[in-house]
């Protein structure tokens, strides 16, 4: 605790930690935490490449596959294998939620806030040559940046991207819509089926969404109660598939066998867990932070958010999946008590213990099953991670 004077924390922010119970010293170990990047499958070859450009060792991460750690000085942004698509930053807390999904070849999985997207890359990469994932953020711009990030890695191929309000999302995969030839040949000329996914949208398209914005075609537009698509690829069971079909709702029952294998809920937080972040109002300016990070009126609507963003993902979950919860927010409000709550409401909804964290550098959050990481225990950004699986009713 002594070193906490030399963080030069605000008043405000040191009163924060202490009405939420969290020792200001995890802040101390903020300049000291590496850099994790996760080098994609297949390319542990080129390791010796990248050190010998960084001109450092890349440190391999015992506990948690593809990933190694750098000394926190180390830029990779620079590096050919960067440039290149072969390695990409990702902090090892961040790595091991979605570790705790267990994803395996097949999967449907659904990110419900997705962007900007490196959760979402290590997804796909673990998810072998079929199945599919869903990205869904309500922030354009923050979503976009993740289709750059699909490109730029070559991932996007299973994957389907929409803009839209997490707390409402309410389309299932696209299980009975795997890609075929035959679904290639079935879109060919139609207009009311996916095409191929172009960055330029054909100008007939243009002219019919513009015409639904006036409210006369009645497929689904940016804007309005449905979700926009921004981005599908080859394989991601959108090219052939019916527009009106992709936006039809289904019932309860039907979620039950035909819902997602494994969720994600990265929920929008506080990030007060994340020293890196809280180190940038330093030169932001801590009266920003007060704003942005201390507001009690933000803090209760983001507790808000992230219940009703639990809720609607676990009501999108088959019977037998998993989903995983997880904030960079290290406060009980957002995270315990959120999961509490979503508990003591949802009879379906069970803890699941996180096997393979016997082996993670974490310690055991506030509740029996769930975790957290911080820079001091865990030598990564803070994280709380929880697990639900959906019993049969
Ligand atoms: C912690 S970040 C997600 C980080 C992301 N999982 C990753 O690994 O890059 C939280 C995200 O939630 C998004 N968000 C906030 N409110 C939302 C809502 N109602 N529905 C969907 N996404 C939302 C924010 O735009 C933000 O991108």
């Amino acid at each position: 605790m002594d070193n906490v004077s030399e963080l030069d924390l605000p008043e405000a922010f040191l009163d924060f930690l202490e009405a939420n119970g969290l020792d200001p010293s995890i802040y101390v170990a903020g300049d000291c935490i590496p850099r994790y990047v996760r080098l994609k499958p297949g390319r542990a070859a080129y390791v010796e490449e990248i050190e010998a450009e960084i001109k450092c060792k890349l440190e391999k991460v015992g506990w948690l596959p593809g990933f190694y750690s750098l000394p926190p000085d180390i830029q990779i942004a620079n590096t050919k294998a960067y440039k290149e698509g072969k390695i990409y930053g990702i902090d090892a807390a961040s790595g091991a939620a979605v570790a705790a999904l267990d994803i395996s070849t097949g999967d449907h999985v659904l990110d419900l806030c997705a962007a900007p997207g490196a959760k979402l890359c290590m997804i796909l990469d673990l998810l072998g040559d079929s199945g599919s994932v869903t990205g869904v953020d309500v922030a354009r711009h923050r979503l976009a940046a993740c289709r750059t990030m699909l490109q730029k890695y070559a991932l996007g191929d299973k994957c389907r991207l929409f803009i839209a309000d997490g707390t409402t999302f309410s389309l299932l995969p696209p299980r009975n819509h795997s890609y075929s030839k035959s679904y290639e040949s079935a879109w060919e000329g139609k207009t009311d089926a996916f095409g191929e996914w172009t960055s330029r949208r054909p100008w007939k398209e243009r002219k019919r969404l513009a015409k639904a914005k006036d409210g006369i075609a009645s497929l689904p537009v940016a804007g309005s109660e449905y979700p926009e698509l921004i981005f599908y690829g080859t394989h991601s069971g959108i090219v052939g598939l019916s527009k009106t079909e992709l936006y039809k709702k289904m019932d309860g029952d039907e979620i039950s066998t035909c819902g997602y294998d494994k969720i994600l809920v990265d929920a929008e937080c506080t990030h007060d867990g994340s020293v890196r972040h809280v180190q940038k109002f330093e030169n932001w300016g801590w009266q920003t932070f007060q704003r942005r990070v201390l507001n009690a009126e933000r803090t209760d609507s983001l507790t808000t958010l992230q219940l009703k963003l639990l809720r609607n993902g676990f009501q999108l979950l088959k019977i037998g999946g998993f989903l995983v919860y997880s904030t960079c927010s290290l406060t009980a409000a957002q995270n315990e008590d959120i999961v509490e709550q979503f508990l003591s409401e949802n009879a379906f909804a069970e803890l699941q213990e996180i096997e393979s964290a016997k082996q993670w550098p974490c310690r055991s959050g506030g509740m029996a099953k769930t975790l957290r990481f911080d820079p001091l225990t865990s030598q990564t950004s803070g994280l709380f991670v929880a697990k639900f699986t959906k019993l049969a009713s």
